[in-house]
């Protein structure tokens, strides 16, 4: 836990709102993982634990994983998803697989029917940096979105992917949270320095 609470009398008028933000004990996180096979025991989930693994070494404030596995049903995504953002309040929900071009990947659908808005440049931004790495990033038809007073990122199922992506992306994650009224999001800068524009 690195945040601390400044105290009344150093807050001035000219303090970043930033600062006058309580650290969020309770700050959650949703992990979920969306795969036929994972869900069913046939391989191990290694996605979802990625994501937290990546998470920890990322995030220097502290918080708590809330982690699913599901299958590529529809209307089961967009439940988690509700879930996730409305009743356990993470500020961030970050969903891994089914975002390919299968029959059956249908995780981008499931986003963008529980978002109020999208944020494409999430999934542009991940797809250019994976491009360096694998030719076939181009199926990934991940994205982003904002419901409520969350964030929600999709990534690819590999667990290859998790690092790629959320290392691109994680910069302008805090930042966002911000906007949508979220709580104060803190890096281990040598890991990933988040970029606050109005600081
Ligand atoms: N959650 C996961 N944990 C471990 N390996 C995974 C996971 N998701 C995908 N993979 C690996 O990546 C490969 C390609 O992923 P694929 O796009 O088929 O995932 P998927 O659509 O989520 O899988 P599923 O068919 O189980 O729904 C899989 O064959 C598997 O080896
Ligand atoms: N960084 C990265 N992105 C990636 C991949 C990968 O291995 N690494 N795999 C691609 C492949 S092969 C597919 S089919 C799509 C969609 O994967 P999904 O359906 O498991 O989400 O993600 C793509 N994006």
């Amino acid at each position: 836990m690195k945040n601390t609470i400044r105290p009344a009398a150093v807050i001035s008028v000219f303090t970043p709102r930033s600062a006058l933000r309580t650290p969020h004990s309770d700050m959650k996180i949703g992990i979920l993982t969306i795969s036929d096979r994972a869900s069913q025991g046939i391989y191990e989930d290694k996605s979802g634990p990625a994501i937290v693994a990546c998470l920890q070494e990322m995030l220097s404030c502290e918080w708590a994983p809330v982690v699913r596995v599901i299958p590529d049903e529809q209307p089961l995504i967009e439940t988690n998803l509700k879930e996730l953002c409305d009743t356990e309040g993470c500020c961030l929900v970050v969903t891994t697989g089914g975002t390919g071009p299968a029959k059956r990947d249908v995780t981008p659908e499931a986003t963008e029917a529980v978002c109020e808005k999208m944020m494409p440049g999430f999934g542009e931004l991940m797809r250019a940096v994976s491009l360096k790495i694998v030719p076939t990033a181009i199926l990934s038809r991940q994205t982003a979105g904002i419901r409520g007073k969350s964030l929600i990122i999709n990534l690819p199922g590999k667990p290859s992917a998790i690092r790629d992506c959320l290392t691109a992306v994680m910069p302008a994650v805090p930042y966002c949270v911000d906007l949508i009224e979220g709580p104060y999001l803190t890096t281990h800068e040598a890991v990933v320095k988040a970029f606050r524009p109005k600081q």
